[in-house]
């Protein structure tokens, strides 16, 4: 059995998914995290608020902040219609080796790009080496300290857009409190709320949907 967790979920996606079926990807993954052990991914219940806003926004371009093991790239490029492009970031370059494999396997390497480093170092880089002009849909699910000042960096390199749909994971945890005050009090902002559970348990914890209006 392989030492870390991560390389134990890769083994068990392999060997228990069909490869080219995201869906299959996305639900051995599940499965695995609610019998065996528990991981970070955005998981099945809150994955379906997620599906939710990917279907209305119906968005082109999209960036993700914390790739981990490309659960949730995995699920967002599922729905991306044809041309739509996920970048997704992640620092650790064991997450980004995972994610970059269970991405190829579920056959969606061509929507989704993992782009390995911190989001603070690749977000000024993505206009001119990534080409993007500005963003339809953000998810952010790395780590709460970084999710204002994370937001902060697109608001100011201009990446956001009139309608531009920001998704924030985990923020019924109070590590993402500056986060919440900024895009409800800024006046930039329409927020929604959907209440849910952590990934695989019955803590409380909740989604937050943030449009930027300006
Ligand atoms: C909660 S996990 C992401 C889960 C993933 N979105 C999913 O639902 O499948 C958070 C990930 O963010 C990464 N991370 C944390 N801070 C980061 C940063 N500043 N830049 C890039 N990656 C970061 C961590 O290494 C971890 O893999
Ligand atoms: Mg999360």
């Amino acid at each position: 059995m392989a030492e870390l967790k991560e390389h134990r979920i890769l083994e068990h996606v392999l060997k228990n998914a069909v490869c080219g079926d995201p869906q299959s990807v996305v639900d051995s993954i599940d499965q695995y995290c609610r019998q065996k052990e528990w991981a970070m991914n955005v998981g099945d219940e809150k994955g379906l608020i997620l599906d939710q806003i990917v279907k209305e926004t119906d968005p082109l371009v999209l960036l993700e902040l914390g790739t981990y093991l490309g659960y949730s790239a995995t699920r967002i490029a599922r729905l991306l219609k044809s041309g739509a492009r996920l970048l997704t970031v992640e620092m650790n370059p064991v997450h980004a080796e995972v994610a970059k494999k269970i991405i190829e396997f579920a056959g969606v390497q061509d929507k989704v790009q993992v782009l390995e480093g911190s989001t603070q170092d690749i977000i000024p880089k993505l206009k001119a080496e990534y080409g993007i002009k500005n963003i339809d849909l953000v998810f952010i699910d790395h780590y709460g300290e970084r999710y204002k000042p994370d937001t902060q960096l697109l608001e100011d390199l201009s990446l956001l857009r009139k309608g531009s749909v920001l998704v924030a994971d985990n923020v019924g945890f109070s590590s993402s409190a500056e986060f919440l005050d900024h895009v409800r009090t800024s006046g930039r902002y329409d927020c929604t709320n959907y209440p849910a559970h952590l990934e695989y348990s019955n803590k409380p914890d909740a989604v937050e949907k943030a449009v930027f209006i300006g």
